[in-house]
């Protein structure tokens, strides 16, 4: 049967710009942290970009060729603790591309998912230096259907309809969201939870990296809109529990899916 409850953790980390060494080190210490109390989580997201940050002037030389380190890592630690990753997003070198890419592991360090961003954010550089990705990220956890989307792309309300569409229930959001835009943020992270009855759990770095200022407000935001947990301006690692039961009852109460009539938009 599958597990009803889950255990979220989100490492709400800051982000060293154009050094993956520190990054990978702060990780794993993050990582360790995480499954280290009495209460283990059943998933664990970090942020967009963790392993570099958005040092786009230099990404063809700092990006994870093919992902090879992030997916060693994440791969072991997921098989050693036996815990799902969905695991941030990083700049990955494929051929001569650089994507902004989520891996996601199984609890036996099998990976299950992954997702390059397909809308690019301008105001941050990104169609100047990124390639799009060429598919939708959807997923399966421990049996439960989940997507996956990157920062800028939950302005993109298709997506996440698509992706509750295709069943999802748990929808995860890695991102580097600067200030001034928290408003933005959590409206729309609240709009897609309530308008998919489905939760989202979404992951934002905090810190300075040049004059842009990330101020975390990581979220996990259940099927009704109710907020479980959210983040300040500090790193810190953020626990919620929650209960998948709340989408079919939500779904029940207020039957959104059957009511739409896409004929005719
Ligand atoms: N990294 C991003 O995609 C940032 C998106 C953002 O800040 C926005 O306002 O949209």
């Amino acid at each position: 049967m599958t597990q009803k409850r889950w255990h979220i953790a989100l490492l709400q980390m800051d982000i060293a710009i154009g050094e993956p060494e520190n990054n990978f080190a702060k990780l794993e210490t993050l990582l360790n942290e995480a499954v280290g109390g009495t209460a283990k989580p059943d998933v664990i997201v970090f942020p967009e970009m963790w392993n570099t940050g958005y040092a786009l002037d230099r990404i063809h030389e700092l990006a994870d060729p093919a992902g090879e380190r992030t997916i060693e890592l994440l791969s072991a630690f997921s098989r050693k603790h036996g815990v799902n990753i969905v695991g941030g997003s990083i700049a990955e070198k494929k051929g001569d591309a650089i994507y902004n890419t989520i891996y996601a592991f199984d609890r036996e360090g099998r990976q299950v998912g992954d997702y390059s961003k397909i809308h690019l954010f301008r105001l941050m550089d990104e169609e100047k230096y990124l390639k799009e990705g060429g598919h939708i990220g959807q997923l399966e956890l421990d049996g439960v259907p989940a997507g996956m989307m990157i920062c800028y792309d939950i302005r993109f309300p298709e997506l996440s309809r698509k992706l509750a569409l295709g069943g999802a229930q748990m929808l995860f959001v890695p991102a580097e969201w600067p200030n001034p835009r928290l408003h933005h943020w959590r409206t729309l992270l609240t709009a897609r939870a309530i308008e998919n009855q489905m939760f989202v759990i979404s992951c934002n770095r905090v810190g300075v990296s040049g004059t842009t200022e990330f101020f975390g407000h990581s979220m996990v935001i259940d099927p009704w809109g109710e907020v479980l947990v959210e983040g300040d301006e500090s790193e810190a690692i953020l626990r919620a529990e929650i209960d998948l039961d709340l989408v079919s009852q939500v779904r029940g109460k207020i039957p959104v899916f059957e009511d739409r009539r896409p004929a005719l938009y």
